[in-house]
């Protein structure tokens, strides 16, 4: 019989298995479960791309990283001028000068910055020129006024000049088409300087990147209003974090202490992501029962929450979140936690969004003037105080003990002392690594 009209029966469809896409793993735990903090910040690091090019006014692009090479387009000086307010002469007209036996030469013109001679400086005679303004053609030296009896129609010269002197050649000090700067260079206030002095007023760098600080805890008071009488304490985070990103070059928005609600927590983290390149919570990832990062970050996108061997820092959180996976940078909330959290993992991040070399503090050696004592297991961050004595060689004195609450002592700090987990004690006299806490 004809199958005419009869349906075939559909072959099942392939099942889709959509992938549910993932942070790359992140490094193991050693025995007691904690993960190594260099391993930690690495593989951050290795989640972050730096920020695309852009094309900034040159001041504007102080303190970013140049993403082209530059090369002049004109000579500095652009052409051979004088270096004193005096006269254009020919040299050899002042032989023999002296007081006694001034030269006299006929003054034929006068040259102001900004204008040039009308015509080339014949022997016999001078032209009056300004600094900076350019040597007549035919004039080899300028003889400064004090060397002369400054006249107007006439003017003596008491002293023999030699060639060349007080002119400054065009070129001597970048010549046209000479290689600037590569990019990497890191703009600072004279290479703005040189960038506008040939003359360039906009350059490609890596923006600033725009970080969103978000600190979190019901208990917190936005300082300037009153506390009240129920274990309140005033947010102190978002200000020291925003002040340390935008130290580093962000461009930072902070927002003000979010309760622990979840809800809200999340909405806020969302209307965020549009206006950042990183975010940055304090507070909320740790074992209590109202830790509303910790709960709320897996529904916002790929998290990573873990136990490190260090102290301060201990608890650290790491997403990629939204639609843009944006990096969300999860610090505790001990001040002093999120302090030291962010030297470790925020600082290298920001310099690599901006294209900022070295990403890590170098570290500084210094001799410790008393008796220190770790952590056993973990790696120690301790305040401390380092002094450079006029040999060169640093010294150290801790600051406060390694309670992470301890904001007095972390204020009194110039340096972080850096312990690694093998180190329990360090006698006195003994070097240690420090990390010096300047703002840049
Ligand atoms: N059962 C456990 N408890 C805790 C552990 C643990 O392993 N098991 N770890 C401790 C460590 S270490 C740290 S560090 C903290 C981190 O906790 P959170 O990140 O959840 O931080 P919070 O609980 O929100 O706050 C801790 C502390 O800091 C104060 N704080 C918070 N935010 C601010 C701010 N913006 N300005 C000033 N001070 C702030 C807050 O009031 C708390 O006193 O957890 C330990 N607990
Ligand atoms: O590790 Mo927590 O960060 O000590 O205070």
């Amino acid at each position: 019989m004809a199958l005419f009209g009869r349906k075939k029966k559909a072959a099942p469809a392939p099942e889709v298995v959509e992938e549910v896409p993932t942070l790359p793993e992140p490094p193991a735990a050693n025995d007691a479960g904690l993960r190594e903090w260099q391993a930690h910040r690495q593989w951050v690091l290795d989640q972050i791309e730096p920020l695309p090019p852009f094309g900034m006014q040159v001041l504007d692009a102080l303190g970013l990283s140049l993403c082209e090479d530059i090369e002049a387009d004109i000579a500095l000086p652009g052409f051979d001028n004088a270096a004193m307010d005096g006269y254009a002469v020919q040299a050899a007209d002042t032989w023999n000068a002296s007081e006694n036996a001034p030269a006299s030469l006929a003054v034929v013109g006068e040259i102001a910055a900004g204008s040039v001679a009308d015509r080339a400086l014949a022997p016999g005679t001078a032209m009056k020129i300004m600094t900076g303004a350019p040597v007549p053609e035919g004039a080899d030296a300028v003889v400064q006024y004090e060397l002369t009896d400054r006249g107007v129609e006439d003017v003596q010269i008491f002293a023999q000049i030699e060639q060349g002197k007080n002119i400054r050649l065009r070129g001597s000090d970048i010549e046209d088409g000479e290689h600037l700067m590569s990019a990497g260079t890191r703009i600072d206030s004279r290479t703005v300087g040189l960038l506008a002095g040939v003359g360039i007023d906009k350059v490609l760098v890596r923006p600033r990147p725009r970080v969103v600080v978000i600190a979190t805890g019901t208990e917190l008071v936005e300082p300037g209003l009153p506390l009240g009488d129920k274990g309140e304490l005033y947010d102190s985070n978002s200000y020291m974090l925003a002040a340390a990103a935008k130290a580093a070059g962000a461009q930072v928005f902070r927002v003000g202490a979010v309760g622990d609600d979840e809800e809200e927590m999340a909405q806020i983290i969302s209307d965020q992501l549009v206006r950042a390149d990183l975010i940055v919570t304090s507070g909320g990832i740790s074992q209590g029962d109202w830790d509303v990062v910790k709960a709320v970050a897996p529904s916002l996108g790929l998290v990573d929450f873990a136990q490190l061997a260090m102290q301060p820092g201990k608890p650290q959180g790491f997403g990629l979140i939204g639609e843009d996976q944006v990096p969300m940078l999860m610090l505790p909330g001990n001040p002093v936690s999120s302090f030291v959290s962010f030297e470790v993992f925020v600082r290298p991040v920001l310099r690599k969004l901006m294209g900022v070399e070295p990403l890590f503090r170098e570290p500084v050696r210094a001799v410790t003037n008393t008796i220190i004592r770790s952590a056993p297991g973990k790696a120690q961050f301790l305040r401390g105080e380092v002094r450079t004595d006029p040999g060169g060689r640093h010294t150290v004195d801790l600051v406060g003990g390694p309670g992470s609450h301890l904001l007095g002592s972390l204020q009194k700090s110039n340096a972080l002392v850096v312990l690694e987990p093998g180190t329990e004690v360090v006698p006195a006299g003994q070097t240690v690594t420090t990390w010096m806490l300047t703002d840049d």
